[in-house]
């Protein structure tokens, strides 16, 4: 080519010669607008400028509507070229070589369309529409996300997710409608890469690769502009990316981006509950890569630095971010207040079932787990300790219960019961076996047994004591006189009427030996005086006149002694009476077990004579060696103790007292209790009205000071002070009143034999029997006792000829046993007695019918027993026939009633002519149940007319009578 003039060039290159010149003169060629340039230069300023004004087309490019295709397709592939043109031209201006890219190249750098417009001018629509696209392929992530946490966010999304496809879809469909020039292969590879990551997306449910793609399209370049990061981090993508995209700008947002998505992932695999907000999720992956997985309350922290991040960032965050971020942040708070909530309720154990998130059934888990922490139920047996008696009302306390559960349960069971009806042990362990308690009988302790319960004493302390001995016998055998030739005292003609009416005491002196003799006046003291255990005396003398023999009252001694379980002396007395016969008494009383020695038995029996005094010293010395045999010791250097002998009230004295020290010495002002009383031994008198200051072991003394006057048979002790004194006796009453109660309440009875044998309470059965002759009673005794069995032995203590006695009922009561007598009965004073002391007293004609109620009762198959009872008369007056009925017996009602059902006899002059049921009732022709006196009725008898007029008719009925 001819050398040109710069000018020439400027001109045909439409530039000016100076810039030729600035150009050449860069390169080091000097020349001006008149020099000329050879070839080389002209080429090398034609390749810059015509580059340059190509650049400056583009530029005029840039606000060209792409939707013209041809001019667009035509740009796209200058596009290219100008953008590295660009590079160079920011560079050092050094001319390079233009390096036309191959396809495979542009392949590699695939780009949707107009993303270069964005780079290079922010506020175009091209850039609106790229950000809407950014915005709307990350909604996919941001919906994944919210799918795996909670459902409000999700339904906020849903809308989105419909847009992703709007867009994306159409990338997909426009590409084949393309020509496709090689210049258009960058355009076009990257609108398949665009859809393909898109279709990925959707299909997995991830947004990797369109994040990474976002990142490409706009956070590399927003990374350098700082702005455009917001624009692509539109909506909740924007969460996702925000802190990230920020704290990587230096073009490292990719690979956060792929660790986000991964992040998320791992966020949704157990997380999802706990992560219900993007930005938690977020900050977890930017922090813990799903570290805080089993850290479900971490997350509340990270939420509150999340939000504080992303308020420190709303400064510099436009509009749409901030108003983004606050629509985040109250969901934050929403879900961050469900958390709580759900906290809440997985401390208090309700669990997050409630919840819509089916998620939160996972918080629910420990409260699932809770019931099996809970320690299972032991069956617990209930156990409850009742008395032997108690009522409705005081079991269902027991039981704790209401009492008109159990009413209410017994009356379904056809028992009628109220609160206050009693029951015994048995019924009322029936009632609470049907409630699954076990019932334990109450074991009671005796107060004054405890009060009276001694140590033993040491053997050393303990010395000889005087015997204590009772007289007792038939009635005029001579007790009161041989006491008195004991004594050598006449107490006979004090007495009135001869018969000794109180106990008394007294001490005789027998070869320097003492002995204290009571006298009973009765089987009443004698038996009181053993209810405390206590026994009074030693040993017994039993009186029985020779000429007389074993009598009643001789034989009741015998047992008397025998349940008392003292030692029996034999005196046969009246030996100097002319029908005297020592061997006969001998003989009758072998009957009773009593053997004489001389016999070769145990008993010990001396004839002696009150009037004569014959045998008196063998009979004492013969108590002398008994006590010695008995090894009599007690201490007599201890507080006093012993029984009430006698007590009354004296008018001027007060109460008086006669008791039997027993152990220790008793002192005039020592403070003593007696049952209920309790007082200061003001005074004592011994046995012959001498006064004393002290008395020891085995001595009799009267004493004043009690407050009250004590029952005989009460033990009395010395206390070492007046209260103490006063506390015995105060519990002494607490513990009486309680036993008086208990024990009107029960006495062995024919009727509940069985129960007691059953509830093991019974293992001996105490029978006294009276008869009027005494075969009867021994012919019964041997029947009775072949009664016993394994469970219970039936034991006869008391047999006897005659009437039952006072003396038997109250043996009867102290033994608990029953008395059963053959044509006997009970003398009123009995009766009385028996009545009060709920002693089962039974009378029999036939002795088979006794045995057989015993051995019934025993076997708890005691039938009801029914009486004949009449309850009214009339007289047939006027005869009435009646066809298919037969004679009516027109009557008139004397007495009493006649009742539908009842039974009657028709007697005419005395002679019985008819006993059977009365079959019909009626008043005048109307059936009726009951006809009272003094009206009439008509009769008719089962199958029985022969009546006349003036016949008499009694009505009787059989009632069951209690046994
Ligand atoms: N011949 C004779 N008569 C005696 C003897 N002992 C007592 N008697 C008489 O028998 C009668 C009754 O004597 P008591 O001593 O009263 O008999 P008891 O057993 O005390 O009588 P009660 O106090 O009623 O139980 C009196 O008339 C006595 O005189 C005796 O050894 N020989």
């Amino acid at each position: 080519m001819a050398k040109m003039r710069v000018h020439e060039l400027a001109k045909e290159l439409d530039i000016k010669s100076a810039d030729i010149v600035k150009a050449l003169g860069e390169k080091g060629i000097d020349v001006k607008a008149m020099s000329s340039v050879d070839d080389s230069e002209v080429k090398y300023i034609k390749d810059k400028f015509s580059k340059s004004k190509t650049s400056e087309d583009k530029t005029a490019e840039k606000v060209t509507p792409t939707e013209k295709t041809e001019v667009k397709e035509e740009k796209k592939h200058k596009r290219i070229i100008t953008s590295r043109g660009m590079v160079r031209l920011k560079g050092d201006g050094e001319e390079r070589p233009r390096r036309p890219r191959p396809d495979g190249e542009k392949k590699r750098r695939p780009r949707p369309e107009g993303e270069n417009q964005n780079a290079a001018t922010q506020k175009t629509e091209k850039t609106e529409t790229v950000k809407k696209e950014n915005e709307q392929i990350a909604k996919p992530v941001e919906q994944e996300k919210n799918e795996s946490a909670n459902k409000p966010v999700e339904n906020n999304v849903q809308p989105k997710e419909e847009k992703v496809e709007s867009v994306v879809t159409p990338v997909a469909k426009n590409e084949p409608k393309r020509p496709a020039p090689t210049a258009e292969s960058a355009a076009r590879k990257a609108a398949e890469i665009a859809a393909k990551a898109a279709a990925i997306a959707e299909s997995r449910g991830q947004s990797r690769n369109n994040d990474r793609r976002n990142n490409r399209n706009g956070q590399n370049r927003n990374n350098r502009d700082g702005q455009n990061r917001n624009g692509n981090g539109n909506g909740q993508n924007r969460n996702n990316r925000d802190g990230q995209n920020r704290n990587n700008r230096d073009g490292q947002n990719r690979n956060f981006g792929n660790r986000d998505g991964q992040n998320r992932n791992n966020d949704g695999k157990s997380f999802n509950r706990d992560n219900r907000n993007g930005n938690n999720r977020n900050f977890n992956n930017r922090n813990n890569d799903g570290y805080n997985k089993d850290k479900d309350f971490d997350r509340n922290d990270n939420n509150r630095r999340n939000d504080r991040r992303r308020d420190d960032q709303k400064q510099s965050a436009p509009a749409d971010i901030i108003q983004s971020k606050d629509r985040n942040k109250r969901e934050n708070k929403l879900r961050q207040d469900k958390q709580e909530r759900g906290r809440k309720n997985y401390e208090d154990g309700n669990g997050g079932r409630k919840g819509k998130n089916g998620r939160r059934v996972d918080l629910s888990k420990p409260v699932l787990q809770k019931p099996q922490k809970k320690e299972e139920k032991k069956e617990e047996i209930k156990v409850i300790s009742i008395p032997e008696a108690l009522t409705i009302g005081e079991l269902a306390e027991k039981m704790k219960m209401q009492p008109s559960t159990i009413i209410k349960k017994l009356f379904l069971e056809g028992k009628m019961v109220t609160v206050n009806t009693e029951i015994d042990f048995a019924g009322a362990e029936e009632i609470a076996l049907e409630y699954e308690i076990m019932c334990e009988k109450e074991v009671k302790v005796d107060m004054i047994e405890e009060l009276l319960k001694e140590e033993e004493e040491n053997e050393a302390d303990m010395t000889s004591r005087p015997p204590v001995v009772c007289v007792m016998g038939h009635v005029d055998h001579g007790k009161t006189s041989l006491l008195d030739a004991i004594r050598e005292t006449n107490v006979i003609s004090g007495e009135a009427g001869g018969i000794t009416q109180h106990i008394g005491a007294s001490v005789v002196k027998i070869n320097d030996r003492k002995i204290t003799f009571l006298d009973t006046p009765g089987h009443e003291a004698f038996t009181a005086m053993r209810m405390r255990g206590a026994q009074s005396t030693d040993i017994a003398i039993l009186v029985v006149a020779a000429d007389d023999g074993v009598m009643p009252q001789t034989v009741e001694a015998i047992n008397h002694a025998k349940a008392a379980g003292i030692e029996i002396i034999v005196a046969i007395n009246k030996i100097d009476k002319p029908g005297a016969n020592i061997e006969r008494v001998k003989q009758e009383l072998a009957e009773y077990e009593l053997l004489a020695a001389d016999w070769g038995g145990n008993t010990e029996m001396v004839p002696v004579s009150a009037h004569t005094r014959e045998g008196i010293e063998e009979l004492l010395e013969m108590v002398l060696l008994q006590a010695d045999v008995l090894e009599l010791k007690a201490n007599p250097d201890r507080m006093a103790r012993g029984i009430v002998i006698e007590a009354k009230l004296d008018k001027g004295k007060g109460p008086v007292s006669t008791v039997l020290v027993q152990k220790g010495t008793l002192h005039i002002g020592d403070h003593i209790a007696a049952g209920a009383n309790y007082g200061k031994v003001r005074a004592m008198t011994d046995d012959r009205g001498n006064r004393i200051t002290e008395a020891g072991p085995s001595t009799p003394v009267e004493i004043l000071g009690l407050s009250g006057v004590p029952n005989a048979g009460e033990v009395f002790v010395a206390k070492e002070t007046a209260n103490e004194a006063k506390a015995f006796a105060e519990t002494f009453i607490a513990d009486s009143k309680e036993k008086l109660l208990e024990g009107t309440k029960y006495r062995i009875s024919l009727d509940d034999i069985n129960s007691q044998i059953k509830a093991g309470n019974l293992k001996e059965l105490n029978i006294i029997i009276k008869a009027d002759v005494q075969g009867s009673v021994e012919a019964v005794k041997q029947s009775m006792l072949k009664l016993s069995n394994e469970e219970v032995e039936v034991k006869v203590i008391h047999g006897g000829v005659g009437a039952i006695n006072e003396s038997d009922v109250i043996l009867a009561s102290a033994s608990n046993a029953i008395i059963i007598g053959f044509n006997v009965k009970p003398d009123a004073q009995a009766e009385e007695i028996a009545t009060r002391e709920k002693v089962d007293l039974r009378l029999y004609s036939v002795i088979y019918n006794a045995i057989e109620d015993i051995e019934r009762a025993m076997k708890g198959m005691l039938e009801p027993i029914y009486e004949e009872k009449v309850i009214g008369h009339a007289e047939i007056r006027q005869i009435f026939k009646a066809s298919g009925v037969g004679n009516i017996a027109g009557s008139y009602v004397l007495d009493g009633s006649f009742k539908r059902g009842c039974s009657a006899r028709i007697t005419r002059d005395g002679e019985q002519i008819f006993d059977g049921p009365l079959a019909s009732l009626k008043r005048f022709k109307d059936d009726v149940k009951e006809v009272k006196a003094g009206y009439e009725c008509g009769l008719v008898f089962e199958k029985f007319n022969d009546i006349a007029e003036g016949d008499a008719v009694e009505a009787y009925m059989m009632v069951e009578v209690p046994r």
